[in-house]
């Protein structure tokens, strides 16, 4: 059953008003790792409910309770539940998205404005979330509004599971999986994640891989508060020195883990192996394009797709505490904390992970001999997946790429986490597809993120395409 050309011709007629739409998503600051903000989370789940509800869909918006962030106690953003359709001859198809962002600054180096959707004449949609994720959520909210538009019904059922702390953590949503397993989700047949990107810029891509992710934070403290360095320079034991040293402990230039044990649980690729990567649509040239730069750690094609799929890796990302501003200022900051993360694959967890983490820095802290104190914590995690390939859900999402694209789809694994993923596998049973909208240099999580036109607006068509794929196929039900 492929998708009614009416609605393809829909989404073109209205894809104007879909970018706006997309500009009113982005106009909210919904960064959900940010205190501040958190307000501003809360009132992009309200936004996306009552637009959910506009195009039929029962909604419910879900507590999920409190954390601490930053030694503050918040209050998490709600998740929220949706549902259309019970017609017991269809399947059911659960999406998940979520409408956090990461942070972002103009003084980051973005060219405009973060929260204000630019469209450049050359279609692209810059703007925080555009690509990550609040286009791929959009692309459901428009392919519902055609239906909705034309009384017409879906081709399968659909259940919704969209949250506002994927980018920290998915916090509480881990719990609401597991709880709505037999409840909200008891039907669900199978399950479509759109929150990843294609691995270049021109091959559409079907997605069967997560790596996993710990988040630790190291904090080095001394000083009863921060000294000037003209005064107690060469005098005490300082936290940033301690600090630099460690983090130069754990990642060495070429990306190999200098924690012993975790490089080490991972089995090499075969030559089969090796082939898959080789058979990808991908150079040096994309990675460069979409790094900005010609600084790949390798020539070798297959390396660097096995560095970013296959292998675990550490990246530094920053140290709280630390003089940063403009000028000079000559302190001896009293405390900071470094964070880094590495991505973990098949069969790293958190749970295996961590102990070697802290064990190691303070192996390292205690060559150190320093006075100051060390601390160790991890801010959160998520286990790697990856799926079967040879599944119904990634046949129907491999002909209406064909449908939308004319072109088959790569079949990737993915460098970055979402976690809930493994929690919909397991608690639920079924299979999981990651279904990419946007371009490999989109940006997401950088400066002057994007989505193209083109990727939102065909990606939209594909989305809806999917289900009346999955309609399609016989057999299931
Ligand atoms: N589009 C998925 C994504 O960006 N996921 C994040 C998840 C995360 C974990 N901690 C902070 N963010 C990712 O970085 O992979
Ligand atoms: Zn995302
Ligand atoms: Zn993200």
């Amino acid at each position: 059953m492929p998708a009614p050309p009416e609605f393809l011709q829909f989404i073109d007629d209205n894809a104007n008003a879909f970018i706006q739409r997309l500009g009113e998503a982005v106009a909210i600051p919904s960064i959900s790792g940010d205190a501040t903000h958190r307000a501003d989370v809360v009132k992009m789940a309200e936004w996306l409910n009552t637009h959910l509800q506009a195009v039929g869909v029962t909604t419910q918006l879900v507590d999920l309770g409190k954390h601490v962030m930053d030694g503050q106690e918040l209050s998490l953003p709600p998740a929220i539940l949706g549902k259309i359709g019970e017609d017991k001859s269809k399947k059911t198809v659960l999406v998940y998205g979520h409408f956090d962002v990461q942070p972002a600054e103009k003084s980051d180096g973005w060219d405009t404005d973060p929260f204000t959707l630019s469209i450049h004449p050359d279609g692209r949609l810059i703007g925080r979330g555009s690509s990550d994720d609040k286009g791929p959520v959009l692309g459901w909210l428009n392919v519902l509004q055609y239906h909705h538009a034309h009384g017409l019904p879906l081709p399968v059922n659909m259940r919704f599971c969209f949250e506002g702390m994927e980018e920290s953590g998915s916090e509480g949503l881990d719990d609401l999986v597991r709880k709505e397993a037999k409840g909200w989700f008891k039907d669900v047949d199978c399950v479509c994640i759109s929150d990843n990107y294609w691995l270049n810029t021109r091959t559409p891509a079907l997605t069967y891989g997560l790596r996993g992710l710990t988040y630790i934070k190291a904090t080095v403290s001394g000083p009863a508060r921060d000294l000037h360095s003209g005064v107690f320079g060469r005098t005490v034991h300082e936290p940033m020195t301690d600090l630099v040293l460690l983090m130069s402990k754990l990642v060495d230039a070429q990306g190999k883990i200098l924690i012993p044990g975790i490089d080490e649980m991972v089995d090499a690729a075969s030559e089969d192996e090796k082939a898959i990567y080789e058979a990808l649509d991908y150079s040096i040239a994309d990675i460069e394009q979409s790094a900005g730069a010609s600084i790949a750690l390798s020539a070798n094609k297959v390396d660097v797709l096995m560095g970013r799929m296959r292998y675990p890796s550490l990246s530094l990302h920053g140290i709280e505490g630390a003089f940063h501003g403009a000028g000079a200022k000559t302190v001896i900051p009293a405390k900071v904390a470094g964070k880094f993360s590495i991505r973990l694959v098949p069969p790293q967890t958190p749970a295996l992970v961590d102990p070697l983490v802290i064990a190691y820095l303070e192996a390292e802290f205690a060559k150190l001999n320093s006075k100051n104190t060390l601390t160790v914590e991890s801010l959160h995690g998520g286990k790697p997946w990856v799926e079967d390939v040879n599944h119904w859900n990634y046949e129907a999402a491999k002909v209406a790429t064909k449908a939308v694209y004319g072109q088959d789809p790569d079949l990737t694994r993915e460098g970055g986490s979402i976690p809930v993923t493994l929690t919909f596998a397991e608690s639920l049973g079924v299979n999981v597809l990651l279904l990419p909208m946007g371009r490999g240099d989109d940006g997401a999580h950088s400066t002057n993120e994007k989505l193209d036109r083109s990727n939102f607006i065909q990606g939209t068509k594909l989305l809806g395409t999917y289900l009346y794929e999955i309609a399609a196929i016989e057999g299931k039900k």
